[in-house]
């Protein structure tokens, strides 16, 4: 596929259609369909074990499906893990080995370090350091920014917000505004405020494993029971 074509901010789009994940008697996800353009947030909720992150890791294709129909531009792609231009994935648990120095990692990532450093100068002082010298919350912070600020078309968020303290989540929904002029994101974590406060659309899991589009989240959260 040619990569000038993804890169088109009018025509970009990301699609995950017809999605079908089960585990012998247990269906997860049953024919998910969920769109992302450029310049978009999409956000994603649903209960513990709904299969959020399946799905992500389904759209990034490191995870088999019973079915699935990943397109991007309309044009269907397999593996999309082998295309890091057109997408990057912040999966829910740690994946930069710790070994590495931070600026090496953002070096791998292609990521724009003036950026980073712009909405966050304390990670500045990160770079220097061996990945696995930093605390959770800062690992988890060098991670999410790390994929906001590289040059991938789209990005998944899987729990981007997890182990970040308050005043970081706000700066990061504030870079999220930022990359999304250039990028489409997809993401899930259960700050659901700051979801759906940053989101253009988001969709709930509902126990049949289907996306239900949310238009009144409060009403429907309670609905599908994951708020009180
Ligand atoms: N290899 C597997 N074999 C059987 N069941 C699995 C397997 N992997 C995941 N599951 C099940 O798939 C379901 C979806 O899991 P997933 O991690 O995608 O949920 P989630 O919505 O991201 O949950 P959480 O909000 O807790 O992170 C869960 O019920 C989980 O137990």
């Amino acid at each position: 596929m040619d990569l000038s074509d993804e890169r088109s901010p009018v025509a970009a789009r990301l699609e995950a259609d017809s999605i079908w994940l089960e585990y012998g008697q247990h269906r997860v996800l049953q024919n998910i369909y969920v769109r992302v353009d450029a310049g978009q947030v999409v956000g994603l909720l649903g209960r513990n074990g709904y299969g959020k992150s399946s799905l992500l890791e389904i759209i990034y294709g490191t995870r088999p499906a019973q079915n699935r129909s990943v397109r991007i531009n309309g044009r269907y792609v397999d593996k999309l893990y082998q295309r890091p231009n057109t997408i990057a994935f912040l999966p829910q648990k740690s994946f930069i080995p710790g070994t590495l120095l931070v600026k090496d990692v953002f070096a791998l990532y292609g990521s724009a370090v003036a950026q980073a450093t712009a909405f966050f100068p304390e990670l500045t002082s990160t770079f220097p350091q061996r990945f696995d010298r930093l605390s959770g919350g800062q690992q988890r912070l060098v991670e999410t920014v790390l994929i906001l600020t590289s040059p991938a078309h789209f990005a998944l968020l899987d729990e981007p917000f997890s182990n970040v303290m308050p005043l970081h989540v706000e700066t990061l929904k504030g870079l999220i505004n930022t990359v999304k002029q250039q990028k489409g994101i997809l993401l899930t974590d259960h700050y659901y405020r700051d979801v759906l406060d940053i989101s253009d659309t988001v969709y709930v899991l509902t126990s049949g494993g289907r996306t239900v589009r949310l238009t009144e989240p409060e009403q429907q959260l309670k609905d599908v029971g994951y708020l009180r």
